[in-house]
């Protein structure tokens, strides 16, 4: 094995080669290829049901979930086949964890939140250990200092933003290396939302992100490459910057400059 830190910023966190979704008989999903690394958040941008959140559950198996859901094509963590008979999802979806759109802890207390992954998944032999574990991850998802006196209140009870960072410190609390948010500030006020904007800033490089948005100036604000999906396919990928300024594709160029969607 090469070292890790040498391969991340070269190699291909998780490539996507000419997947299909479909749902019952209706295709979500037209053969959409993407390689998302380690360095760059990507943003996955587009108008409503043009796919994004359909593509970015298969890159954890979310859509195993769905009975009528099926997939083809390629999708590889680290070269390896998500799909193929051989992959435990419970360990995929701890390698690639997930923050959904409205904040959704478990009615546990604070503590128990973010110690849940690590007891189910072994990662700490003792008590000193998973306390190391949970304050770690609520000092990245920049959440420690609110919650450090009251750890054993429940997670339920803090505030949207504060259960959004909570749900944060969940995902990273099982050493994942790829978390997927979708939409993660939609429920959330501009101030809560500047704070995991500025959350996402702070992780990355440490974990690839791909990151749902309907709002562009987030996108803009917290991504480096841009994803433009529209209709079920990929319309064009590439810098953010470019996207957003110097398009190639003219219904990129019409999305962002709010011709519709
Ligand atoms: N569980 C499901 N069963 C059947 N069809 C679905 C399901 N989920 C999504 N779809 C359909 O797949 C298409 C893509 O939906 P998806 O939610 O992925 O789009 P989106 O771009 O994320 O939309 P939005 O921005 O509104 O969340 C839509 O036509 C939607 O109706």
């Amino acid at each position: 094995m090469l070292d890790n830190t040498a391969t991340t910023s070269t190699k291909s966190k998780m490539s996507a080669r000419d997947v299909k979704v479909f749902y019952g008989e209706k295709q979500a999903i037209k053969g959409v290829s993407i390689d998302i690394d380690m360095d760059n958040v990507v943003a996955f941008i587009g108008p409503s049901g043009c796919g994004k959140s359909t593509f970015l559950r298969t890159l954890n198996r979310m859509n195993d979930t769905i009975p009528i859901a099926r997939v083809e094509g390629d999708i590889t963590l680290d070269g390896e086949n998500i799909y193929s008979s051989s992959m435990d999802v419970v360990q995929l979806r701890a390698r690639v964890g997930m923050v959904f759109q409205k904040p959704n802890p478990f009615p546990k207390s604070i503590y128990d939140n973010v110690a849940y992954g690590p007891r189910i998944h072994g990662l700490a032999p003792n008590k000193a250990e998973l306390d190391q574990i949970v304050e770690n991850s609520l000092v990245r998802a920049g959440l420690w200092n609110e919650v450090k006196d009251r750890l054993q209140d429940s997670g339920t009870a803090l505030s949207g933003g504060q259960q959004q960072r909570l749900c944060i410190a969940r995902a990273i609390a099982v050493d994942p290396e790829v978390i997927l948010m979708d939409e993660p500030c939609s429920a959330l006020d501009p101030i809560a939302t500047a704070k995991i904007e500025e959350l996402i800033h702070e992780l990355r490089g440490r974990y690839a992100i791909v990151i749902v948005t309907h709002n562009m100036q987030q996108a803009a604000r917290v991504s480096q490459k841009t994803a433009f999906f529209h209709l079920g396919t990929m319309v064009e990928y590439g810098d953010t910057s470019d996207i957003f300024t110097n398009p190639r594709e003219e219904r990129t160029r019409d999305y962002i400059t709010g011709r519709y969607g």
